[in-house]
This record gives structure tokens, sequence and C-alpha cells, in this order.
């Protein structure tokens, strides 16, 4: 039996030709794949990360960005840990469909579930979206912001890596919170099941993170990307 100590499903979501496939592929094979087709439903793969001496298994659910597939790869939102919301850079379009995303995923998924804002294709030079837009929205959304290019690599195993490591995070505070209310004199509260979401959603930002008291550091550890 493989061995690991957490096992955790990222869902990834945005329009079509956005490039979650390519961001899947360039992080669980190393590759660009090309002539990438567009994706039929949902797809999976796994990968199994190495985050501080534990090893992290990551369920990566690719999903199809066509609107006819879209009551397929909403039944995939609720069992995520967390989702990640995919636009282009170079495609004002796929920008502007990013509150109907939010739609979905305030009616699909939990709402402890960690949402991630990822700006892609940075590696084009004909960008439409300035950082600071995308930080922005992140926000005032509540989400983390990251821009990666799955073409020339930047920032994506930092983007699934820093997912693990959030959400390991959470799960100590969550057994924490379980075991003090366990403690004599304490009133006891219903523990978060396991199994489910578990993430309170903080913000990442391209600049560095505001630092407020009790800020958790696995949020600040998110450096800003290299543009
Ligand atoms: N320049 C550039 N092109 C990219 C990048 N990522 C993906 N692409 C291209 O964008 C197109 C769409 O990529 P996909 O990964 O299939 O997009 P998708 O979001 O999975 O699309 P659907 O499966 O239809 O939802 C392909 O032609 C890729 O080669 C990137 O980081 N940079």
């Amino acid at each position: 039996m493989e061995d690991y100590k957490y096992l955790f499903k990222v869902v990834l979501i945005g329009n079509a030709g956005v490039g979650k496939t390519c961001l899947v592929r360039r992080f669980t094979q190393g590759i660009f794949p090309p002539g990438q087709g567009a994706t039929i439903g949902v797809d999976f793969m796994i990968k199994t990360v190495d985050i501080d001496g534990l090893k992290i298994k990551l369920q990566i659910w690719d999903t199809a960005g066509q609107e006819r597939f879209r009551s397929i790869t909403q039944s995939y939102y609720r069992s995520a840990h967390a989702l990640i919301l995919v636009y282009d850079v170079s495609a004002q379009p796929t920008f502007d469909c990013l509150p109907v995303w939010l739609r979905e995923v305030e009616e699909y998924a939990s709402p402890k579930v960690l949402r991630v804002l990822v700006g892609n294709k940075v590696d084009r030079d004909d960008r439409e979206i300035p950082p600071a837009v995308g930080e922005a929205f992140s926000r005032m959304n509540n989400m983390y912001f990251i821009e990666t290019s799955a073409k020339d690599c930047s920032n994506v195993d930092k983007l699934f890596q820093e997912i693990a490591r959030e959400l390991i995070q959470t799960m100590r505070n969550q057994r924490q919170e379980t075991s003090q209310a366990r403690q004599p004199g304490t009133i006891a509260r219903t523990p978060i099941p396991m199994t489910g979401p578990l993430v309170n959603m903080r913000q990442l930002t391209l600049m560095a993170p505001p630092k407020s008291p009790g800020q958790n550091p696995t949020a600040a550890s998110l450096d800003p990307p290299v543009l």
C-alpha cells in the first residue's frame, strides 16, 4: 500500500482553453503537451508531493471548460478540498466570466473549500489582464492569487505545493481544535468532518500579504510570483 499522510482533492475549473489541462500535466508529468485537445467531461491525475518531510497525495481533477459539460463537472465541486479557478491573462473574456464561475462555486462547493485564483499564460506578450486586476479580484472574493505559465513552468509546482501546505496546516488546526474540545472543562463543539473540505480562506496577494496578529505563517509563505 502506498504510504502517504494525507490525501487532498484539488479541482480545476475555468473557461475552455485557459490551460487547465496543461497546468495539470506540467505539474504531474513535467510536460507541456503539444496540441492539447479539449477535455471531455472530467479527467484526473495523481501526484504525491513531499511537504516538509510529509508525503501528501494530491488527487487533481481537471474539468472541461465547455458549457455542455457543466452539469457533470459541477458534481465534482462538493468533495474538493481546494478549487483552482483559472483564467487566461491574454484573454479578457476568460476573466469576465469569473463571477459566473464563482456563483457556481457558491452553489455547489463547500463554503470551507480553499479557493485559488490563477492567471495562466504569463509567458505570452499579449497580456490583457494586468496582475493588479487579478489580485484585486481575488482580494474582493477572498481567494488566493497566483500567476502561472504551464508553458515555461512559472509557479506551477509552487501553486500545488502551497495548496498542499495550506491544507496540511488547516488539518492540523482542525485536530488541535478537536483535541482542545475534548479537554475537561471545555465546551465540546461539533468537529468538522475529516473527509470534507477543510480550509478557511485566506488571502494571497502578488505583493507581500498584510501581516496581522495571528496570521497563519503558511499563507504568508506564498511568495509573490516573479513576473
Ligand atoms: N502560451 C501558453 N499557452 C498555453 C499555456 N497553457 C495552455 N496553453 C495553450 O492553451 C490551449 C488550451 O490549453 P488546455 O490545457 O487544453 O486548456 P483547458 O483549460 O484544459 O481547456 P478545456 O479542456 O477545453 O477546458 C492549448 O493550445 C495550450 O497549448 C501557457 O501557460 N502558455
